[in-house]
């Protein structure tokens, strides 16, 4: 029997892919649909009853087309995602008319490939048309310009799963008079890059930011003759190995970005840990109200009483307005270093009944407290099918 014509075969796949990419498109227009029905109902986007019924046939369905339950849940796992973040963005453009702008334009650390790069593109994918990019050399500049009015917005990494918080950026919230609209998370998978055809055993020195040197700790623990560079941003590191065009130097950072450079990862995996992400912050000069159908993130700051038990008293009041706390991280107070300052994120509308007692309360124990933002939570988890 003939062997199928390559160049046949393949005309017949970008057909059908093009005919995929019709049939997303047309399901992000029922998306939008469904968006418009909730905010006439106030049901809350997400529904995972629905989600989990809508998995279970359609796995159903993929077996009858010999299509595996994993790769069928995979895949619409990811058009679930998309579509909650669509209707989100409508509701939350519904709700912040002012916030609704076809061209925005974003602060962040570094340049092209850098990891507030891909971040801030991640966040702002469905929420404008065009981003006019703002890279900064240093957080107080990614700061400094939407509190001058040179951007909207300014993204930010707040925490790392594998070098935790991010101390410099905590320490600038305290005295910012931007808030929090936003926050985007994105997996952090650190590469060598290289410019030119060569060999780990060959290198020694490695240029990144202290942010990835950290996270890597551990790979570099074992590499004692390297010398390590730090840089202001992952993509000056690739800046500097390409200009440099060595076989004995490499940057840290994502090979998406270090390709922007001409780099080419040669070792990947090198974070602490295997899940290792990075959440940003998404800043601005004016609050947002978050719709009550999507769920919600308040964080706030607060220092106590210098008196045994304060903190807890403060976390009690929490616990009895029933309002779960999902970080807590605490910083010295810049020349007062006997007190702290508490950064709490808790799983709440600031709108709240329950959180606005919980704020009332917790401002008659507390020496200062300040809400730093209300925003719609990222953490979009996937709903699993239970399938017999
Ligand atoms: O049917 C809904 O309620 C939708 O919002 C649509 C949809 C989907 O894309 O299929 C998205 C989010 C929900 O959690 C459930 C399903």
């Amino acid at each position: 029997m003939a062997s199928p014509n390559l160049d046949t075969v393949r005309k017949d796949i970008s057909g059908t892919d093009k005919q995929l990419l019709e049939l997303l498109a047309k399901r992000r227009q029922l998306s939008m649909e469904v968006a418009k029905s909730k905010l006439a109902s106030s049901k809350p986007v997400r529904d995972t009853t629905r989600e989990q019924q809508l998995l279970v046939e359609l796995i159903e369905t993929g077996k009858s087309l010999q299509l595996d339950a994993p790769y069928v849940t995979q895949v619409f796992h990811s058009i679930i995602e998309d579509s909650v973040l669509l209707q989100q963005a409508y509701l939350q453009q519904h709700i912040n008319p002012d916030t609704i702008a076809h061209k925005v334009r974003v602060a962040f650390l570094g340049q092209q490939g850098s990891y507030s790069h891909l971040a801030a593109q991640k966040y702002f994918a469905r929420k404008a048309e065009e981003v006019i990019e703002h890279g900064c050399k240093t957080f107080k500049e990614v700061i400094g310009k939407v509190e001058n009015g040179l951007a909207d917005y300014a993204l930010l990494p707040i925490e790392n799963t594998s070098s935790g918080g991010i101390n410099e950026v905590y320490d600038l919230l305290q005295h910012t008079s931007l808030h929090i609209v936003g926050e985007v998370s994105v997996p952090v998978e650190h590469c060598l890059l290289v410019a030119t055809a060569t060999s780990e055993e060959k290198i020694k020195t490695i240029y990144s930011h202290f942010q990835p040197i950290a996270q890597c700790s551990e790979y570099l623990s074992h590499l004692p003759e390297v010398a390590i560079e730090r840089t202001d941003a992952t993509s000056h590191a690739f800046e500097i190995v390409a200009n440099m065009a060595r076989d004995d130097v490499a940057a840290i950072g994502n090979a998406d970005g270090g390709r922007l450079y001409g780099l080419t990862a040669i070792r990947t995996g090198l974070a602490n840990q295997k899940q290792n992400y990075s959440r940003f912050i998404v800043v601005a000069r004016k609050p947002i109200d978050v719709a009550e159908q999507i769920p919600a993130k308040t964080t706030f700051i607060m220092s106590v009483k210098q008196r045994p038990g304060a903190l807890v008293d403060a976390l009690i009041i929490l616990k009895q307005n029933n309002i779960n706390m999902c970080k807590l991280e605490s910083r010295p107070i810049p020349g007062n270093p006997w007190e702290e300052m508490f950064y709490v994120d808790v799983e709440s509308n600031v709108s709240s009944s329950n959180l606005i007692t919980a704020m009332e309360q917790l401002n008659d124990i507390t020496t200062f407290i300040k809400i730093l933002g209300c925003y719609p939570s990222d953490d979009i988890s996937p709903t699993e099918p239970v399938v017999d």
